[in-house]
């Protein structure tokens, strides 16, 4: 069966640093991690909560040093992309995890960027960046790396907003959205992955986001959701991950068909694949074993992500063509 056209539109690309990868680049770097190779590596890939995924993922970025870094690990994550019917990619990346490690931000942005740029003719797949911020970090600091990011000319279409939720509601970052608004940029923000539905609220009518990321935690509050359906707030949710951490039991007990089924605009994504079990293809597969995912609920899911990107109208309509072509 040909793949469905899909817009992975929630990714983390050093999320995407599998540990193969990371054995290599540290080896190649020199730097030293507290591994003797991948088996151990993988073994540490057991997570309680999203803060103990998010220590293992900010240390290995250790390995990440050089723009030929930061472009093998784009490239190897677009070509997996391709194999998992994705045609167009919304990629976050957190600059101020590797500005705290001594690695400028041309450095990282270079590095992505340059494979960013390619990425259409090699795999099919075209790409947007967006400049996540650590909400778990001062917003001065969020505003000088954005206007770090828009002095260099950084080919970014959006700014998001990640890491530890709990405690660092959308509010703090009020002053960094308005800024990034003003510069044309798309809005985007985590909300509702550990943090409570008010979080998600908040991201909308506080920092103005188009799309939440995440927003499981909104199925809490009953108006919320009738609020999320009228509008048609797209949420990009991420099963897979959301078991990793914990924040759903079971992927058998994973809300988003339900989600679906209640009206809500989600669409389904892959997060940090090469810590949370898998791509995009991994996910939507567990789905169809898990909650009886259908054919006819993937083809949504296409519709859903293609409709909740930010593609010029164009492509997006031919992709949606494709969709429509392929559920025929
Ligand atoms: O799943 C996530 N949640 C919050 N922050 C993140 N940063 C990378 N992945 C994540
Ligand atoms: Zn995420």
């Amino acid at each position: 069966m040909t793949h469905l056209p899909f817009a992975e539109l929630h990714l983390h690309i050093e999320g995407t640093l599998e540990p193969e990868l990371v054995m290599e680049l540290a080896r190649r770097n020199g730097v030293a991690l507290p591994y003797d190779d991948v088996g151990e590596l993988r073994a540490a890939y057991d997570f309680t909560d999203l803060q103990s995924f998010l220590d293992l993922y900010y240390a290995n970025m250790a390995v990440l040093r050089t723009r030929q870094d930061f472009a093998d690990m784009t490239a190897a994550y677009l070509a997996r992309a391709a194999t998992a019917g994705v045609r167009h990619a919304e990629i976050m990346f957190d600059p101020q995890a590797h500005l705290v490690r001594g690695v400028p931000l041309e450095v990282a942005v270079e590095g992505i960027a340059s494979v960013l740029a390619t990425s259409e003719d090699d795999h099919g797949v075209s790409t947007l960046l967006i400049a996540a911020f650590l909400r778990d970090r001062p917003e001065a600091e969020a505003l000088d790396v954005l206007d770090g990011l828009l002095g260099m000319g950084a080919p970014i279409a959006g700014v998001g907003l990640d890491s530890a939720e709990i405690g660092h509601p959308p509010a703090k970052f009020a002053r960094l959205f308005a800024r990034a608004r003003a510069a044309g940029l798309h809005l985007v923000a985590h909300a509702g992955e550990e943090g409570p539905a008010a979080y998600v609220t908040e991201a909308l009518d506080v920092l103005g986001v188009e799309r939440i990321d995440h927003g499981i935690r909104a199925l809490d509050d009953d108006a919320l959701v009738s609020r999320l359906v009228a509008e048609q707030v797209p949420l990009t949710v991420c099963p897979l991950s959301n078991v990793a951490l914990r924040a759903v039991g079971t992927l058998a007990e994973h809300p988003v068909v339900a989600m679906l089924e209640r009206g809500l605009n989600v669409s389904v994504h892959s997060d940090d694949p090469a810590y949370f079990g898998g791509y995009l293809d991994d996910n939507l597969d567990a789905l169809t074993t898990a909650v009886g995912l259908t054919r006819a609920h993937r083809v949504r899911l296409a519709e859903n992500s293609l409709r909740a990107s930010f593609l010029p109208a164009g492509r997006r309509d031919a992709l949606l063509a494709e969709v429509a072509a392929a559920s025929d």
